[in-house]
């Protein structure tokens, strides 16, 4: 297969309930910038797609407002979306200078030499941090 035509994960998408609460926190706690957003008033819902980076070399996160729908069930399927980050002690200071909770304060993965920790975002997605040393 020739390398233009290689299969790559483009975004994926999480139902969220207040767009304003989202928005906060994937800029400012995780440092995403908005990448583009789609308005479908007929349809009653808003996207948004947030990103370290362009669509075109990126995988990002696509956040969708359905219109007055304020929760809802996660389930028992969804695990969590994974962040590399350069120095895990340091982003989760970052976080917990912004007085957001932690739900995993960094840990050796046993069996592993990664280092993680997890934060939940406002609709309670999970998102795992993981440490990549920049090679
Ligand atoms: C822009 C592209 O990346 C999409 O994901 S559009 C897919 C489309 N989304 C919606 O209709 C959003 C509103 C809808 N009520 C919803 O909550 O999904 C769609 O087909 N969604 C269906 C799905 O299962 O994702
Ligand atoms: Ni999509």
């Amino acid at each position: 297969m020739s390398n233009q035509s290689f299969p790559r994960v483009l975004h994926t998408m999480l139902r969220i309930s207040d767009i304003s609460r989202s928005i906060i926190f994937y800029t400012k706690i995780l440092g995403m910038k908005i990448l583009r957003t789609l308005e479908q008033p007929t349809e009653k819902y808003t996207l948004i797609f947030l990103g370290y980076g362009d669509e075109s070399n990126q995988t990002v996160i696509e956040l969708t407002y359905n219109y007055g729908i304020s929760s809802y069930e996660l389930g028992n399927g969804y695990g969590h979306i994974a962040i590399g980050v350069e120095n895990i002690d340091q982003t989760i200071n970052h976080i917990k200078k912004l007085d957001y909770p932690i739900d995993l304060e960094p840990s050796h993965l046993k069996n592993s030499n990664e280092i993680i920790a997890f934060i939940s975002d406002p609709d309670g997605y999970k998102i795992e941090l993981i440490e990549h040393k920049v090679i």
